[in-house]
């Protein structure tokens, strides 16, 4: 199971910045291995408090843990010829980290292995750069000699995830009065990617807009709706428009009630406890919006029911068509990165 990972303690905050900004495949910068500890450092003290804010620490691992488990006994069910299953975690810039996973998968013997992200939609800059590590990890033998890897690098539109980001949002439409309620503007917010990422032709954007369109239709089109973006970082152009000013904007147009619905990220983060909770959502109250938020799929049922479902569905297809998706194998137009090109041979031959 791959995704960024985060501080579970306010104490790793300042590692898990050092990681994310040493990345080239998130953030390339000049002299990477020198500016990335000193922005990491003038950072932390922020983002420190942010964690404080929300409790204390990340819970990405304790709910990748839970989904993970609840996962596994579901396919043991469900696919009992490919049993028994079991799930790792490996964080790309927190404990466990890839190399700490890499460890403990050659320990145990591992000969077949599912490289599953918990990122729903593609980008270069999640999915890519998880996949990125595993390859350079898995290539130097870090996993063992003998393991066959394939992938699963996006399912934004899965039934099973529609359907539970779904009925997260009919839980908040119904924390307002009924006579109203169709009234209400669902936004949804996914982080923001930087434009030049957009336009050397990520995907990433299309497969979030598809996500909205698929629980659109699922809900029937029952509310007017927006996708807005956040958490842009730096002072370079993002994709807008920013789910701050679209709060804003809302309120001058006179729109009174707001469902905000977190749409590409699958637990709780800084992001929808510290800026869509206690930053975006006080703001609208004052300019006269009442706010709920959609709560994160967390250890929803439904949810660990369709990754199950995705991930022996995809057991069953990989015999068929091999390893990776059709769309893996195509690179953004504008990369240059090589690794992305390495990464995507290598995983198309199972890792080998
Ligand atoms: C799936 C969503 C995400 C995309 C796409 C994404 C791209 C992206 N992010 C940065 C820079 C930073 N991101 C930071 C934190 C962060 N990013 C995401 C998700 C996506 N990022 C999350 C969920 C988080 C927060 C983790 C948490 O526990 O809440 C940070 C660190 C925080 C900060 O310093 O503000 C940076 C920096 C770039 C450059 C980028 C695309 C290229
Ligand atoms: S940046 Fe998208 S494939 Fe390399
Ligand atoms: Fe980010």
């Amino acid at each position: 199971m791959l995704n960024m990972g985060g501080p579970s303690t306010v104490a790793e905050t300042h590692d898990f910045l050092k990681n994310l900004f040493l990345d080239g495949d998130l953030i390339p910068l000049p002299f990477q291995r020198f500016l990335a500890p000193w922005i990491a450092k003038r950072r932390t003290p922020q983002i420190e408090q942010q964690y404080t804010d929300i409790g204390g620490g990340s819970p990405i691992l304790r709910y990748t843990q839970i989904q993970g488990e609840g996962m596994v006994k579901l396919m043991d069910e469900l696919s009992p010829e490919t049993a028994p299953h079991k799930a790792y975690v490996a964080f790309r810039y927190a404990k466990p980290l890839t190399e700490e996973t890499a460890r403990q998968m050659k320990a145990d013997g591992v000969t077949r292995a599912v490289a599953f992200t918990q990122y729903p939609q593609y980008s270069c800059s999640t999915t890519g750069s998880s996949l990125n590590e595993l390859y350079r990890r898995g290539k130097a033998g870090e996993f063992g000699k003998d393991i066959e890897w394939s992938v699963i690098d996006r399912w934004g539109t899965h039934p099973g995830f529609i359907e539970a980001v779904a009925q997260n949002i009919e839980a908040a439409l119904a924390k307002f009065p009924e006579s109203t309620r169709s009234e209400t503007v669902l936004l949804f917010s996914a982080h923001s990617l930087p434009m030049s990422v957009v336009n050397r032709g990520d995907p990433y954007v299309l497969e979030v807009s598809a996500s909205v369109s698929a629980v659109m239709d699922r809900l029937g089109h029952s509310n007017p709706y927006r996708l807005v973006w956040q958490s842009q970082v730096g002072p370079s152009a993002w994709m807008g428009m920013q789910t701050g000013e679209a709060l804003k904007g809302l309120a001058r147009l006179g729109k009174k009630q707001v469902v905000l619905i977190p749409i590409a990220f699958t637990s709780d983060h800084i992001e929808t406890l510290y800026e869509l909770d206690l930053e975006y959502a006080k703001e609208a109250r004052e300019h006269g919006i009442e706010v709920h938020r959609a709560a994160s799929l967390n250890d929803s049922p439904v949810f660990i029911r369709a990754l199950a479902d995705i991930a022996t569905a995809h057991l069953q297809q990989t015999r068929k068509v091999g390893p990776t998706s059709i769309q893996m194998g195509l690179r953004c137009p504008g990369c240059t990165n090589a690794t992305c090109g390495a990464q995507k041979t290598w995983f198309a031959r199972g890792g080998r």
